[in-house]
């Protein structure tokens, strides 16, 4: 039988994006939120920048999410745990799309009531490199009136434009080419948290 990697891989094949519920496991997603939540309370979050290198800079008109990206030489245990779930993804993918993804990066995501991320493409001049978004939501409970949904937009043969709504309900993993398809965080209602990364092709 094909594995969830396997169907992760297919679809990124097909359609450039692929969305799975309940990837990780009711206390895997937990657990993750708990860590998040204390790190959080130690202050240790920053508000997201765009950009990077001398390009990098603060839009809060942009985005005004809060980030702690994740030190590969000190994942938490439940972090490594997630970190090896991504790691087959990569492989299938590589296995299924000849994509050459050599590692991953990422970090936590907290958009606080009433913040947003508008519309964007992941991969720019300066992270041509990342070649595959992968999102974990890692919320308790969402429902349609907590708003904050991944708006994907995604391109149509004929030139046009379809929308894609996705609530980011815990435990549900969205990825997709970040070179193809533009996307945007719409307003959110709650505080909603989650971990947002990229297969990259370089070390
Ligand atoms: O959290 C999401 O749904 C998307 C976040 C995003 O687009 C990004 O961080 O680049
Ligand atoms: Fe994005």
């Amino acid at each position: 039988m094909e594995s969830v990697y396997e169907r992760i891989a297919s679809e990124i094949y097909d359609k450039s994006y692929a969305i799975v519920d309940d990837f990780i496991s009711e206390d895997l997603r937990a657990s993750l939120l708990q860590e998040q939540t204390e790190l959080l309370e130690a202050g240790k979050f920053r508000l997201a920048a765009v950009g990077k290198g001398e390009k990098k800079q603060i839009r809060t008109e942009i985005r005004n999410d809060q980030v702690l990206w994740l030190n590969p030489d000190e994942l938490s245990r439940y972090e490594s745990i997630y970190w090896g779930e991504v790691e087959k993804v990569r492989l299938a993918i590589n296995q299924r799309c000849y994509m050459g993804l050599k590692s991953f990066e990422g970090h936590f995501a907290r958009y606080p009531k009433g913040s947003f991320y508008v519309r964007h493409m992941d991969q720019f001049q300066q992270v041509i490199y990342r070649q595959v978004t992968v999102i974990i939501y890692l919320n308790d409970s969402w429902s349609e009136e907590d708003a904050g949904m991944l708006r994907m937009y995604l391109p149509q043969a004929n030139g046009s434009e379809e929308i894609l709504d996705i609530s980011p309900i815990g435990g549900r993993l969205v990825v997709f080419l970040s070179g193809e398809i533009p996307h945007e965080v719409l307003p959110t209602n709650k505080e909603r948290i989650s971990i947002t990364g990229w297969l990259k092709d370089i070390d």
